[in-house]
């Protein structure tokens, strides 16, 4: 990356910035390739963030099926934690995962976990005791924009109509089919009838899902896999107690990625659980943070991170720069970092911040290997809350952030009441904030198609068709607030 002009001696956020278009030699934004080279499974540059309020098991598992990757947060004990990674692995990697209700509930039910918009489904069936769902126990398919126009207490299994769609894996060609063949199935089965989505069976067994938009991204997106063609999960640890034992213990419960997290990540404590972490040669990568500077980057891949979590205040549930004037503009920080860390053969993902699109390509451009969203894809229908809905009758869900008082109490509640007041001293950052959804695009996955959207043609205006290329290529220039809000498109006229 070089900067058109001298280099500014101020320190910059994305917002300061622009991408410079050059000539091109890549004539199509499909010619782009993001697979991240940072030693994760991951096939895109995105990770989620080990926040409570966006990545549980659902959303991980969505986010892996489209090449990204999903950090599940410290705050859970090793053994939910190990069941949350197990039910990821469990989940279909080419089909999506069915949200099944049963016949007796009702639409109200149903809408608390999907959104009312377009695209949502969810199969009317009864699971078995070991959660396998039958064919035969299946009665229906309902979209979303179906549920919303009926009595909130009709019940489901009364709104079916008809068999369900249902397409055979044989009859696609198994697992490893052409994505166009099970798209041009796919569309032929749902037809101009009423079914969002067809079930996939395995002879009598349902193994997932599949929209004609789902089958679309099947061929656009390759999944994130570990070494036996499951879907990959990360998860992180804090660096206080015995971090080294529950690493070990994730490890062994087939995490793929582990992340060593705490807000000043440049800190002894850190450097020991690192030292302790990478001493047990679990062959995983390990991710550490979070820090800002080309020091914290040599003492934290020296302790054993192959990879720096980068942002220290820049995340919109965040208030550690008011609170203690400590942190660096995101683009500055990305970019220091990410230059220390290619020197030493690591890598940076940069965390925080990210509002847009444009935000993910200026990180890239600024070297990092991957970018980690929190916020944003807490507003989405996979993130772990229930849904609720305003009095303007708008969709959220609530977030907050992890070193809020509301995160705080939670993660000390087994103290006593004398040492949890004392952590509680100690919050920086918000405790609660309404996330809310984006009627057009209301699950992550639509979410990633517009960043992924947005940044594969980032990189042809820039002319390259890899990261390495864009961080290579990548022009940047200085803008005035002006010249950002000029960027901006305008809902009404002026
Ligand atoms: N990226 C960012 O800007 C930030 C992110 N966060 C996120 O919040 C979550 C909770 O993190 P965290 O608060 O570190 O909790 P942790 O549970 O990871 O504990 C942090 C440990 O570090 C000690 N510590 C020393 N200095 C600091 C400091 N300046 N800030 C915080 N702890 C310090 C604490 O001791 P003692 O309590 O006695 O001081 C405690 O023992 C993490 O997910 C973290 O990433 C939090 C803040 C900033
Ligand atoms: N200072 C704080 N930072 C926090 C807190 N909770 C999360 N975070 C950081 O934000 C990013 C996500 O950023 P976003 O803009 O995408 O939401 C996350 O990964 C953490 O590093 C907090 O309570 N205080
Ligand atoms: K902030």
């Amino acid at each position: 990356m070089e900067f058109i002009g001298a280099q500014p001696s101020l320190d910059l956020t994305y917002s300061d910035v622009f991408l410079v278009p050059r000539r091109s030699a890549v004539t199509s934004r499909l010619a782009v390739d993001l697979t991240p080279s940072d030693g994760t499974p991951a096939t895109i540059p995105l990770v989620s963030a080990n926040m409570n309020s966006v990545t549980g098991p659902r959303l991980a598992a969505v986010l892996a099926r489209r090449g990204g990757l999903g950090v599940l947060p410290q705050d859970m004990a090793v053994e939910p934690l190990a069941d949350a990674i197990a039910w990821v692995k469990a989940q279909p990697v080419s089909f999506d995962s069915p949200v099944v209700l049963s016949p007796e509930q009702t639409a109200a039910d149903a809408l608390k976990l999907i959104p009312s918009a377009a695209g949502q489904s969810i199969v009317v069936g009864v699971r078995g005791n070991g959660g396998s769902l039958a064919v035969s126990d299946v009665r229906g398919v309902l979209s979303a924009t179906r549920l919303q126009v009926v009595p909130s207490d009709a019940r489901l299994g009364d709104l079916t109509v008809g068999a369900p769609p249902v397409l055979d894996i044989g009859d696609l060609g198994g697992t490893a089919a052409d994505p166009r063949a099970v798209f041009d199935a796919v569309d032929a089965l749902l037809g101009d009838g009423g079914s969002p989505a067809a079930i996939i069976t395995d002879g009598a067994t349902v193994v997932g899902v599949l929209s004609r938009r789902s089958a679309l991204r099947t061929s656009m997106y390759r999944p994130a896999l570990d070494g036996d063609g499951r879907l990959a999960v990360a998860v992180a640890v804090g660096i206080n107690g015995d971090a080294a034992g529950k690493a070990r213990a994730l490890a062994a419960a087939g995490a793929d990625v582990l992340v060593v997290d705490t807000a000043h990540g440049h800190q002894e404590s850190m450097l020991r659980a690192l030292t302790e972490i990478s001493a047990l040669r679990l062959g995983l990568p390990i991710v550490a943070g979070n820090i800002v500077t080309h020091d914290g980057v040599h003492d934290l891949v020296n302790a054993g991170a192959t990879i720096l979590k980068v942002g220290v205040g820049p995340g919109a549930m965040c208030t550690t720069r008011m609170m203690t004037a400590v942190g660096r503009p995101q683009f500055s920080a990305v970019l220091e970092t990410a230059e220390a860390a290619r020197e030493l053969g690591a890598h940076v993902w940069a965390d925080g911040g990210v509002r847009y699109p444009r935000d993910v390509a200026l990180a890239l451009a600024a070297g990092a290997g991957s970018v980690m969203i929190g916020s944003w894809f807490a507003g989405t229908a996979e993130s772990p809350g229930e849904l609720a809905t305003d009095s303007d009758g708008r969709q959220y869900k609530e977030s907050w952030g992890m070193a809020s008082t509301k995160a705080v109490t939670g993660r000390f509640s087994k103290l006593d009441a004398y040492e949890r007041a004392r952590k509680e001293l100690f919050a920086e950052g918000i405790s609660s904030s309404k996330i809310y959804l984006d009627p057009q695009r209301p699950s992550v996955e639509d979410l990633v198609d517009m960043i992924t959207s947005g940044v594969r043609s980032s990189f042809t205006y820039a002319g390259a068709a890899t990261l390495e290329e864009f961080r290579r290529n990548a022009r940047v220039g200085l803008q005035s607030a002006a010249g950002y809000e000029e960027g901006k498109a305008l809902p009404v006229s002026w």
